[in-house]
């Protein structure tokens, strides 16, 4: 299906909620110095042929204005003319929609996610063992552990990209990126927000955890 032959109802209520998204991350300071990126999809999926509205590159992400997103499709090409440019950072999120077929994707930088980006790098992962708000990934065994992974940060960031495929783990929506942010999915924009709140809020205690311990 071609991008003009997507609802019109369906643009605006993606880009609604959208708005509201982003409104609300703002209002927790989670876009640090126009840092972090949101997109969310629209209209049908299949891997290899999608659309989905991403935020404009290096904007003040806690302002509100009409310039916020754009519609790229599954190469970053933007959908409709525009003068806005698709963050800088669309690569990893195409990757992302490729390989998972989630619904919404939200990267931000918090000062947690990248401590324990470094203090786990050596391992590649961050393991998060027997914490109650794993059920937030849908994983309900007693004493659940799962492994965040983390792929290196590069400058130029489709050199991110194949890094990405290696370490996805179907149980664990969301990776990070070293000293840079994390990178949380869901099926929609909502899943996606419980999944980010969930991983923070992991990030936060396994870091003070380690502290409480006194090394690893
Ligand atoms: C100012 S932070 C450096 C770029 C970055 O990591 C980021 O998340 C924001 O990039 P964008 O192009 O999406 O504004
Ligand atoms: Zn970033």
């Amino acid at each position: 299906m071609s991008f003009a032959n997507i609802a019109l109802e369906e643009k605006q209520r993606i880009l609604s909620e959208f708005s509201a998204v982003k409104a609300d991350f703002a209002s927790r300071s989670w876009f640090p110095g126009t840092s972090g990126n949101l997109s969310m999809r629209v209209g049908p999926y299949t891997p290899e042929s999608f659309y989905f509205a991403v935020t404009a590159s290096g904007k003040d992400k806690t302002k509100s204005t009409p310039e916020d997103f754009l519609f790229v499709d599954q190469d970053g090409i933007p959908c409709e003319t525009t003068g806005l440019k698709p963050s800088a950072e669309t690569s990893l999120h195409r990757e992302i929609y490729r390989l998972t077929g989630a619904g919404a994707i939200f990267h931000i930088h918090s000062v947690f996610n990248n401590l324990v980006s470094e203090l786990y790098w050596e391992r590649r992962s961050v393991p998060i063992e027997g914490v109650e708000l794993i059920k937030a990934f849908n994983i309900w065994e007693e004493d659940a552990v799962i492994e965040v992974p983390i792929v290196p940060n590069y400058a130029d960031v489709p050199r991110i990209v194949p890094e990405i495929a290696g370490v996805l783990n179907a149980r664990v929506p969301g990776l990070l990126i070293r000293k840079h942010g994390v990178c949380v999915w869901g099926r929609d924009a909502s899943e996606a927000k419980k999944h980010l709140e969930a991983f923070e809020f992991l990030f936060e205690y396994a870091y003070r955890w380690q502290l409480l311990k006194g090394g690893k």
